[in-house]
């Protein structure tokens, strides 16, 4: 049987350290500052805002969330983000995604500046880590939560066979930038790679890491004897419970480490989300941060 990778006790620890970093912040007179966007009503981003906030105050890092209705205009947005992109109090920047249909995200992501786009998602930080570039710039916060938590797993990724599975900007496509300048060597498979080809592949992952939102799309039989196994998917079945894109049942006896859902990928994101926060403050004020929990 597999061992369990126990997200959210890594997260607890992740936010405990980051709780640190924002003591030392605020012996330097600074409080890392926190702007979220929430667009609509959608449920799940209700929940996932509020969880945010939570935390963030927990940690020391001081967060508010800027609500609009679902039919707000594109150019509201993109004032709001200016004013915050000016606004000294704020380091850091985000929109809840998804945004409603009319608003182009790639505009957004795009009015954010790069120096305070905690997730990771502006072409110019993007740009940065798909050219393994030195220094510091924001990477989106699953995937790099996703690299700590491996490492607190002493789960090294030079030369690993790794698959990805899901291109989006939130997760596959950093993740596979990610994971290379690990060097492993990657593979990143979509909703066009051929169900026998992505069977074949996954034979052959060292660590697979799935995140493409379809309930149970690899199962046991997919995966080598030993693997580890990243399931980001977030999946709410008809009688709310919540499932991932790995069939947990038939995986956990083959792969050798696994992440539940829920209780796995989920609560690094909001916990790699304020230590991405606090490091934007301290790079804003000039001021030095230990190590800590840096992994990457
Ligand atoms: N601008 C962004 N939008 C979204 C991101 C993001 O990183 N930036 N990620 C997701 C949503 N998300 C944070 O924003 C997020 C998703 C899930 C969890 C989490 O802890 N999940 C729990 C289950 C919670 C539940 O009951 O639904 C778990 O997996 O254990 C945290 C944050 C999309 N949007
Ligand atoms: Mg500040």
């Amino acid at each position: 049987m597999a061992k369990l990778i126990d997200g959210k006790a890594i997260a607890k620890a992740l936010r405990a350290s980051v709780t640190e970093q924002a003591t030392r912040l605020s012996e330097a007179g600074v409080v890392p500052g926190l702007a979220v966007i929430l667009v609509g009503d959608d449920p799940a981003s209700e929940i996932y805002v509020r969880n945010k906030e939570r935390a963030a105050s927990k940690a020391g890092v001081n967060a508010q969330t800027i609500r609009y209705d679902a039919e707000t205009a594109e150019e509201t947005l993109l004032a709001k983000i200016a004013e915050l992109n000016a606004d000294t109090s704020v380091d850091a920047i985000l929109v809840q995604s998804p945004v409603p249909g009319h608003i182009d995200e790639h505009k957004i992501q795009e009015a954010i500046s790069p120096a305070k786009d905690v997730d990771g998602f502006h072409p110019e930080n993007i740009g940065r880590l798909y050219a393994n570039r030195e220094g510091y710039y924001p990477i989106a916060n699953t995937p790099r939560g996703i690299m700590t938590m491996l490492a607190h797993e002493g789960v090294k990724l030079a030369g690993k066979n790794v698959v990805i599975i899901g291109r989006s900007i939130l997760v596959g496509r950093p993740m596979f930038a990610l994971a290379q300048a690990a060097d492993a060597t990657v593979s990143l498979l979509h909703r066009y790679t051929p169900d026998n080809l992505r069977h074949e592949l996954l034979q052959q992952a060292d660590v697979v890491i799935v995140a493409t939102g379809v309930a149970g799309l690899v199962t046991g039989a997919d995966l080598k004897a030993g693997a580890t196994v990243i399931d980001v998917g977030i999946n709410r079945m008809a009688d709310g419970s919540l499932v991932g894109d790995v069939d947990f049942a038939s995986a956990e006896p083959v792969a050798g480490l696994i992440t539940p859902v829920p209780g796995g990928v989920g609560p690094m994101t909001i916990a790699t989300l304020l230590q991405t926060t606090a490091e934007l403050a301290a790079l804003h004020h000039g001021v030095t941060l230990e190590a800590g929990w840096q992994t990457i």
